[in-house]
């Protein structure tokens, strides 16, 4: 019989180390990134232009692994976490650290040497914010965690944009404000119909220290800001009218679903309907809207 020595690491299959990189999540970071890039209109090589889009979706799926190595024994206690492939053992922590510090270095190296080392400098910026600012410092400290910790998803499309131009202006300044005030509620919303695993988790999300009013209160007022921010590149010309209408049609819906929400008083996830909705809006609101600015864009030029 051949028992198992437990303290030889397993060669980790690839899927599970895929699965690391947290792929569904990172599908959006790189659809946004690839908006940002196209944005910028600079007419930047198809081949270069696809080398910048790889090493940002390596970069981002580097912090993913990063956020996970550190997170294991956390991620073993919420039902939602618990299959990962660290807390249910498919792959060990000293694989998941190499694999996430290796594809953590090369993604930055090759994205400075193929475009630029400002593109490559906030790379490196976004994944450190994930994988240390949010995931290590503010994650387990504050339940102002994902406002100031969503920053780091909100980098994407000014990396896109500084890949393709070596610069970043206002447009791109914009993208970054649209994504980080949309975090909130992204979040929020999902929180409160999982908010028992994060306290159990003893993670100090806004549903479990402030409660559910003050969270759907906090969600109605950034989805205020949001529409302001989400239309201000039209407003301010830097878009034409297909991006403008979209963000208005996009906005009334995303304002609708948070009045739903504030509505609500269910206690129970039985009765979270509206926040189920708005999560799941929330992310087809950014796909839509960064699909229109490249519409718009390329129409214009
Ligand atoms: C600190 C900020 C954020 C937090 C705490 C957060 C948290 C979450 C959580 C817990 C889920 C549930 C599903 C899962 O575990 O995979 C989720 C889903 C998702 N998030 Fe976020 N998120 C944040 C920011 C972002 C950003 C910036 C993006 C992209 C621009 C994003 C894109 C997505 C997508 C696409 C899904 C759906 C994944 C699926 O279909 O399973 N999130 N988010
Ligand atoms: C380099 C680069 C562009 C990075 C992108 C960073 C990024 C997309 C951050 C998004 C934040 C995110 C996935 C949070 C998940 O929260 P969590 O980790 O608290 O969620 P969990 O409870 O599911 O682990």
């Amino acid at each position: 019989m051949i028992v198992a020595d437990s303290s030889v690491p397993l060669p980790a299959d690839w899927r599970d180390l895929f699965a690391l990189t947290k792929p569904r999540v990172m599908s959006l970071v790189v659809f946004t990134a690839l908006c940002g890039l196209l944005a910028a209109r600079s007419g930047i090589d198809p081949v270069l232009g696809f080398t910048a889009i790889l090493c940002i979706a390596l970069g981002a799926g580097a912090s993913g692994a990063l956020n996970q190595w550190y997170e294991a024994d956390l991620d073993a206690k919420m039902k939602r976490t618990a299959g990962r492939p660290l807390p249910s053992g498919r792959v060990d922590r000293q694989t998941a650290l190499h694999f996430g510090v290796g594809l953590a270095v090369f993604s930055v190296l090759m994205l400075g040497l193929a475009t630029n080392w400002l593109a490559a400098g906030i790379l490196a910026f976004s994944i450190f914010f994930y994988a240390v600012v949010y995931t290590v410092w503010l994650k387990p400290n504050t339940p102002q965690n994902i406002v100031i910790g969503g920053a780091a998803g909100a980098f994407p499309p000014l990396l896109g944009w500084a890949a393709a131009s070596g610069s970043v202006s206002t447009l791109p300044a914009l993208l970054f404000a649209i994504i980080f005030l949309w975090t909130p509620p992204h979040f929020w919303a999902l929180a409160l119909f999982v908010k028992t695993d994060y306290a159990a988790a003893g993670i100090p999300m806004l549903p479990v220290t402030a409660g559910a009013r003050a969270t759907r209160q906090q969600i109605l007022l950034y989805s205020f800001v949001l529409a302001a921010a989400a239309v201000a590149p039209w407003a301010l010309g830097l878009t034409g009218a297909i991006y403008g209408l979209a963000a208005v049609a996009l906005n009334a819906v995303f304002v609708a679903l948070a009045v739903r929400v504030w509505r609500n008083q269910a206690t129970e996830p039985q009765g979270m309907k509206p926040e189920k909705r708005l999560f799941a809006f929330s992310i087809l609101y950014l796909f839509i809207l960064f699909g229109a600015l490249v519409a718009d864009r390329l129409v214009l030029s």
